[in-house]
């Protein structure tokens, strides 16, 4: 992604708490971590009337795309396997993870994202919307990683900066091959895309995030309750529990670590683009009494200045566009902004009475 994306903060920059407390060897959960009980909406774990589980495709199904679609329109996310990314892939980038986040906070500190800046070691950027600090630390990549890695390891960047390349490459085959699958579900060929031809020119970025163990779970928060920017966003999580998704605006559902699989959610910018009829779903990582939790987010998005507006294909006099021409440059400075107000202040329509609108987080407690 080229770097002018960090354009988008310019206008708001964050100076963001950085983790002087080493968090690793914390025995109690300090009141300035300390959130409200997380038993905010009913969780569906060891609910037995709920039995509902995020979908998990067979990318080698011949129904996948059908599946997929389906996954999309009701709940927002779904866990893909045979997706053709090298296992030994997977592991090599949660070692090059567990490795960086293993190095003293003071080494890590010299490869801190700056206020206004996108890459580098930091706390999530949404950390400023709260009061209380999160269970979490993260490293972000966008673009080359080289300058930031060399500050952790002056001697040895390679190693984690070839890995990294290589899982973004792969990623970005399998984002630009799950688009054309989920617009297929929509009815909408590549060609009925302006940037069609773009769909491995996108913008992406990776963010690494680590979950240290953490001795009072249930008053922590690992990464609050958000959804993202992107179209889309594929994530790989190690085989400790924390992200849930918020289903039908009631219950956080728990989306189990499956070996090899990865989850999809859909962003932000494809909510636009299917003019609504896919929700970007809330999402949220909390943290585990024992086990120290790793994932890692490749975030994909559309070139950076391309225009992203309802497909015209879904706009009818029964379905107006619900959403202005916004570019993902643009919508970065505005959730930078605006956070969870922000797809609400591109909308240009309200939502047709009787209609739910899965996207309107804004009555939804979050956290
Ligand atoms: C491209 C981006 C999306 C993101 C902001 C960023 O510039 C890089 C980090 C991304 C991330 C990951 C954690 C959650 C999130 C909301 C955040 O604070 O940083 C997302 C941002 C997003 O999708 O808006
Ligand atoms: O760690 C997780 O499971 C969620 C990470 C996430 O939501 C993100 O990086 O945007
Ligand atoms: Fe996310």
């Amino acid at each position: 992604m080229p770097s002018r994306l960090s354009d988008s903060f310019k206008a708001h920059p964050v100076h963001l708490h950085q983790n002087h407390i080493d968090l690793q060897s914390v025995r109690e959960v300090p009141d300035s971590y300390a959130w409200p009980p997380l038993a905010d909406h009913p969780s569906s774990i060891g609910d037995s009337y709920h039995v509902d589980s995020v979908p998990v495709i067979d990318l080698s199904d011949p129904n996948a795309a059908e599946l997929m679609g389906h996954a999309c329109e009701t709940w927002g996310v779904f866990q893909i396997t045979n997706h053709g990314v090298p296992m030994h892939l997977l592991e090599g980038v949660e070692f090059q993870g567990r490795r960086l986040f293993s190095l003293p906070a003071q080494q890590k500190l010299k490869a801190a994202r700056s206020p206004d800046g996108i890459s580098g070691y930091g706390v999530a950027r949404i950390s400023s919307f709260f009061p209380k600090h999160l269970w979490s630390e993260g490293f972000t990549i966008v673009g080359s990683p080289v300058e930031h890695v060399r500050q952790l390891w002056p001697k040895d960047h390679n190693k984690f900066c070839d890995i990294m390349e290589k899982y973004e490459k792969e990623m970005k085959e399998l984002s630009a091959r799950l688009m054309l699958l989920m617009l297929g579900s929509l009815g909408i060929a590549k060609e009925d895309l302006k940037w069609g031809a773009h769909l491995k020119d996108a913008c992406a970025g990776l963010q690494l995030n680590s979950y240290p163990s953490c001795p009072d779970p249930n008053r922590a928060m690992g990464l609050a309750a958000h959804t993202d920017s992107t179209l889309l966003t594929v994530l790989y999580q190690n085989s400790t529990t924390g992200l849930q998704v918020l289903k039908d605006g009631t219950r956080w559902v728990t989306v189990p670590p499956l070996p090899g699989a990865l989850v999809v959610n859909i962003g932000d910018l494809l909510h636009i683009l299917s003019n609504g009829r896919y929700p970007s779903i809330l999402h949220r990582a909390v943290v585990h009494r024992t086990r120290h939790r790793l994932s890692v987010a490749y975030l994909y998005g559309p070139p950076m200045n391309v225009q992203i507006s309802p497909l015209s294909k879904l706009v009818d006099l029964k379905h107006p566009p619900l959403y202005r021409p916004v570019t993902w440059k643009e919508y970065l400075g505005t959730k930078a902004k605006h956070f969870d107000k922000a797809l609400s202040s591109v909308r240009i329509c309200a939502p047709r009475s009787g209609f739910v609108d899965m996207n309107d987080h804004n009555s939804v407690k979050v956290g």
